[in-house]
């Protein structure tokens, strides 16, 4: 496990990797020029051809810190909840059709206290995933107000994942699934249930990102435009089944 970094990078910790580039502009794509890869100087294991952050954001205890922990290194958090502190990071680099993608993925508090440290990540995220619990009611009827204040303080065309989370909790589910379509429909957003517990969908959500990401910033004419939208909806699992 990369050391949890419960310092606060507001103030002295790592920031992303960016190289100098000046932040996206009016005349720059928004969301920014590419972050060129570092070069190949063996050892490190963190070659990549392109980086992008993507940052979780939701109520606390919606399992944000857990399904990071869950695609960072497939393992599952179980036990006392240790709420985040202010933010985290953790990085990976995944093979997208061919090409090194790393993921810087920030881990944000969502506690209410450390809301204005958050805040000042928003602007410099690619990409946001939107957590819920399946199990918690009010984590659900709050994502009207998270809406808001992505909507206020992100990229205007950041890209945006709706995610209910818990899903093998199937006993405790206040939730239902419809719901969340409903809402995700509503906003436009691209939804799924996951399970950072039993891995559900959580590799595909973060790779459904990375594709998109990487579609929009590579501009390859020749292959044919990734449609976020219709691959989560596609390559999605169900809850329904299976697992107690
Ligand atoms: N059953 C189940 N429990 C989960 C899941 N994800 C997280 N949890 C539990 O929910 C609690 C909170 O998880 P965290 O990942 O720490 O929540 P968080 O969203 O990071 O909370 P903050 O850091 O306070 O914002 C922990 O006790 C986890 O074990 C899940 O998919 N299924
Ligand atoms: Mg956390």
């Amino acid at each position: 496990i990369t050391p949890a970094a419960s310092t606060l990078p507001a103030a002295n910790g790592p920031r992303p990797a960016r190289s100098g580039t000046a932040r996206p502009g009016p005349d720059t794509p928004p969301n920014g020029p590419l972050q060129p890869g570092r070069p190949s100087l063996g050892g490190g294991g963190d070659f990549y051809d392109v980086a992008f952050k993507v940052m979780l954001v939701g109520d606390s205890g919606v399992g944000k810190t857990c399904l990071l922990v869950r695609f960072k290194d497939g393992a599952f958090l179980a036990g006392t909840f240790i709420s985040t502190v202010g933010i985290d990071f953790r990085n990976k680099v995944l093979d997208v059709d061919g090409v090194k993608v790393k993921l810087q993925m920030w881990d944000t508090a969502g506690q209410e206290r450390f809301r204005s440290v958050t805040h000042a990540y928003y602007r410099d995220a690619h990409a946001l995933l939107l957590l819920y619990d399946v199990t918690n009611k009010a984590s659900f009827d709050n994502i009207q107000a998270w809406l808001a204040e992505i909507h206020e303080y992100a990229q205007h065309d950041v890209v945006l994942m709706l995610l209910g989370n818990k899903v093998d909790s199937a006993h405790e589910r206040v939730v239902k699934r419809e719901d969340g379509e409903k809402l995700a429909k509503e906003y436009g957003l691209p939804f799924m249930e996951t399970s950072a517990k039993t891995g559900l969908n959580v590799d595909l959500a973060f790779t459904a990102i990375a594709k998109e990401l990487k579609q929009r910033s590579m501009k390859t004419p020749s292959e044919p435009r990734f449609r976020l939208h219709d691959y989560v909806k596609r390559e999605g699992q169900g809850a329904s089944c299976c697992r107690p």
